[in-house]
């Protein structure tokens, strides 16, 4: 056998020219146009690249963004005014601030202070718990673009078995939230599970997101499975790579992203995707015609 190669950047481009459209409803209807801030605190020159590449994707659908740049030694007051101001100007409906921050600023304080009704990564505690009881505001972007991927392939998830590797809160976690919520029978390995091999064999899907390379050999995973690698691993040659071993996985799984191009072009999509929700429910607020959130 050898698996179907889920196209990452031809489902990120399909969504994203609805979104395009969608948009250009938006603002001809409305006057507003989805605006999203993203604030973006020190140098590292991966987090500079990867705000690069999410303020030209909101370009190219029509939205507008703002970076901005503060510097590495930026203290926690300083920082919570550049959110607060964003959160107070009615032109922004989505804010972002970048992860990792550096180690001085606590992040669950930074991440609790952006608004609600703006947390477009969907990482404020409020719609974390939201995942629990089945009712968030933003969905975070990763784990809802590996959602969409399963569904543009039409893949099924109620009485699956869903094994999610890596329990971090941005990706393990909720992942493992959503696809329970579709009726997926979920397990999740983290750096502490004894024997791997044991759970990761018996997945229908196979969810990957732990950070490092060739975590996910071949006898490890069930024939026909569905393998969805989240990792992205930048080895000493600069290759990036995933965390499964994509040549001889392919081989025996059904259906398999590759990275990069698999579900990394997804999360900047579901960023978009959010920030347009986001810009819809501050029009209807406005408007009185739904209950403030
Ligand atoms: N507040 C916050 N929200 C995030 O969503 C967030 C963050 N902080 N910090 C960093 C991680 C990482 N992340 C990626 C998004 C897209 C790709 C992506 O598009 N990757 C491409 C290119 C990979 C490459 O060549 O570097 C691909 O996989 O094909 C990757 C990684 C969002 N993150």
């Amino acid at each position: 056998m050898s698996a179907r190669i889920i196209d990452g950047v031809g489902h990120a481009r399909r969504l994203r020219a609805d979104l395009s459209t969608d948009i250009a409803e938006f603002l001809a209807r409305t006057g507003v146009q989805p605006k999203l801030t993203v604030i973006l605190v020190g140098t590292d020159a991966a987090s500079r690249l990867y705000v690069a590449n999410k303020a030209r994707a909101c370009r190219d659908v029509g939205m507008q963004s703002v970076t901005i740049e503060l510097p590495a030694s930026c203290t926690l007051p300083e920082l919570l005014s550049v959110i607060d101001a964003a959160n107070e100007d009615t032109t922004v409906h989505g804010i972002l601030v970048q992860l990792p921050l550096p180690a001085h600023l606590p992040v669950r304080a930074v991440l609790e202070r952006i608004s609600v009704a703006k947390d477009v990564d969907g990482f404020h505690m409020y719609n974390v718990g939201g995942l629990v009881v089945g009712s968030t505001v933003f969905s975070p972007c990763t784990p809802f673009g590996v959602q969409k991927l399963l569904e543009a392939e039409q893949i099924p998830i109620a009485g699956q078995n869903v094994v999610v590797v890596g329990a971090s809160n941005i990706v393990g976690k909720p992942t493992a939230l959503m696809l329970m919520q579709k009726d997926a029978t979920v397990c999740i390995c983290h750096a502490k599970t004894r024997d791997l091999a044991q759970f990761t064999i018996a997945a229908d899907i196979l969810v990957v997101a732990a950070g490092r390379p060739n975590l996910i050999l071949a006898p490890m995973v069930k024939t026909g499975a569905v393998v969805i690698d989240v990792g992205i691993n930048r080895l000493p040659d600069g290759r990036i790579v995933g965390d499964v071993d994509f040549e001889s996985v392919r081989l025996k799984a059904s259906h398999i992203t590759p990275v990069p191009g698999g579900v990394g072009p997804m999360t900047i999509t579901m960023l978009l995707h959010n920030t347009l929700v986001a810009a819809r429910a501050s029009v209807d607020e406005a408007q009185g015609t739904k209950a403030p959130q």
